[in-house]
């Protein structure tokens, strides 16, 4: 016979003056997060994910519904041969067969929980179940004895609770604590309430419900308003001892609280909730990914705490305000959740203070006059490009480097087409101080090699290319291209670097920065 913790340390509404009190994680990843369409996981996979939530400091672990199929039951009981910290929990409906598989299923886990279910509200019991209120209870009841026959820790669940009458569900839970369950879980099944009515109902239990204080009171809440963090919150402050959640939120149909988020809300506003986990919250980013990876199904990355963009600023006021001080724009550290920094993306909406900050850590100190002219370089990159790179800001600074000689020649505009047998044909302004040269050249072997000709043929200066290499200086298909190239004038070597999405631009560029040399190195007349 297994036993979980059945203090009820965690049952107390929070109060500011009180000890912080400690909530029961329960996940459920691997029992409802597996009935995300598509999500099904294999038992070596199972194991992983459940270890994982172990090490995390997960209190109870849903493992399978170990009726639903032999694999499902293979798992579960894998798992509780495995797992010794946290408690291994199987699902069953209030039917025999169901409960002893579960047993089965948990009992080689050092701690074990049954959790039995029958749905309670109206439309589910005239609907699906055909059963009356009277053979609601008796069943409810029959179910959790059978359970505790086998196993201390037995957890009963109302489901579609948030949807059932108040008098009938204070009946049912009264019913099922006198016969041993040793946690209510409320099930807010379809997603329905909102966070007063929630807050509404525990509250209502623990005032109606005369044993309510023999179990502890557990939330389990569906996201199909987007609500469910907020209504399991709800459901704390109310006094909810367990919150019943899943990595990334995954779960039937639009998902379950996302156990990171509840977490971190706990943790984050300890003033406001006055509650803690035993969950290190290093793990969740690691939890994250591992489960992403195991069920193919993607964080979005705008996902609140582990999301790619979680912890990553764009805008330039921000990015300012986290280089003065990091309260200014963070409520958690990205190291506190298992990122390994805080991510100033640079972007189109990016400032200075950003721009010189990267450069810097690049390796490349920038005057005050060099930040203005690679600034306004970046603004009208970042306008062509969704994302900046690290590659981006060292060419664009490079160029301005190495491009800091006197510009004799610069690009005005270029139009070039090509085509399979069709030769192709550039159209080329170049400006020299206010005087503007256009140009307009059909020969070559391609666009770039019609390029180099127009440049040759305005500028008027002869040169023959040594070298010429275009490398992709950053990632992602608007990747910016880096044309570096080594050209012969009267004997001597010049080298021109140009950058840009469009190769072709990137040529023009190079060469007119190896021109721009050339014509620098002139003896002054
Ligand atoms: C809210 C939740 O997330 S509940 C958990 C949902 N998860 C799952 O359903 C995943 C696993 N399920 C399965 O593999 C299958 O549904 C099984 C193996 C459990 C049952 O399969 P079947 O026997 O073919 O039944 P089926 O799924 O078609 O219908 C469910 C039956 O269970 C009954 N039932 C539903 N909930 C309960 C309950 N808590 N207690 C007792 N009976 C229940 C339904 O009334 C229905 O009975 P009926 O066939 O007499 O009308
Ligand atoms: C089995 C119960 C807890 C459930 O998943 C639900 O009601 O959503």
């Amino acid at each position: 016979m297994s036993q979980t913790t059945t203090t009820t340390e965690s049952d107390a509404p929070a109060s500011g003056n009180q000890e912080p009190r400690m909530i029961r994680i329960f996940d459920t990843t691997l029992r409802d997060g597996e009935q995300s369409p598509g999500a099904s996981m294999n038992l070596a996979e199972k194991l992983e994910v459940a270890q994982l939530l172990e090490s995390m400091g997960v209190d109870i672990i849903e493992a399978g519904f170990p009726i639903a199929s032999p694999g499902d039951f293979e798992a579960v009981k894998a798992i509780a041969s495995t797992i010794h910290q946290s408690t291994v929990c199987g699902l069953a409906r209030c039917s025999d067969k169901d409960i002893d598989a579960a047993w089965e299923a948990v009992k080689g886990a050092r701690n074990s929980r049954i959790h039995v279910f029958l749905a309670t509200s109206a439309i589910h019991r005239e609907f699906k179940l055909r059963m009356s209120t009277d053979e609601i209870v008796e069943r409810a009841v029959a179910g959790v004895k059978r359970a505790k026959a086998y196993c201390d820790d037995v957890e009963f669940s109302p489901e579609d609770a948030c949807r059932t009458e108040h008098d009938f569900l204070c009946r049912v839970v009264e019913a099922a604590i006198d016969a041993g369950a040793t946690t209510i879980n409320v099930p807010d099944t379809v997603g329905y309430a909102t966070p007063s009515e929630i807050f509404d109902r525990f509250t209502m239990l623990r005032n109606r419900v005369p044993n309510m204080d023999k179990a502890v009171l557990s939330t389990h809440c569906h996201d199909d308003l987007g609500m469910a963090v907020a209504n399991s919150m709800a459901a704390v402050a109310a006094g909810a001892g367990q919150i019943e959640c899943t990595i990334n939120g995954i779960g039937e149909r639009a998902g379950n609280a996302a156990l990171e988020e509840v977490v971190m809300a706990m943790k984050t506003r300890k003033d406001f909730f006055n509650c803690t986990t035993r969950i290190d919250s290093t793990r969740l980013v690691p939890a994250s990914r591992l489960v992403s990876k195991t069920t193919g199904i993607q964080v979005q990355r705008n996902k609140a705490i582990v999301g790619r963009n979680a912890f990553a600023h764009e805008s330039g006021i921000h990015q300012d305000g986290m280089l003065k001080e990091r309260s200014t724009y963070e409520i958690m550290s990205p190291e506190e959740v298992g990122f390994s920094k805080t991510d100033l993306v640079l972007g189109k909406h990016s400032g200075r203070a950003a721009l010189a900050d990267r450069a810097k850590t690049l390796g490349y100190t920038l005057t005050a006059e060099q930040l203005n002219i690679v600034f306004e370089q970046f603004k009208v990159l970042a306008d062509k490009k969704k994302e900046m790179y690290d590659g981006d800001i060292v060419a664009l600074v490079q160029q301005q480097i190495s491009g800091s000689v006197e510009e004799q020649w610069s690009l005005v505009d270029y139009v070039v087409s090509s085509g399979k047998g069709r030769g192709p044909q550039v159209e080329l302004t170049l400006s020299n101080g206010d005087e503007q040269f256009s140009e307009k050249v059909e020969q070559g072997d391609g666009p770039i090699d019609a390029a180099f000709w127009a440049v040759e043929k305005i500028t008027g200066v002869d040169v023959v290319c040594k070298d010429f290499r275009v490398r992709s200086a950053t990632l992602g298909s608007d990747a910016i291209g880096e044309v570096n190239l080594e050209v012969d004038h009267k004997g001597r070597t010049y080298r021109g670097v140009g950058s840009s999405t469009d190769t072709v631009e990137s040529t023009i560029l190079a060469m007119l920065n190896a021109i721009n040399r050339i014509i620098a190195d002139r003896p002054k007349s």
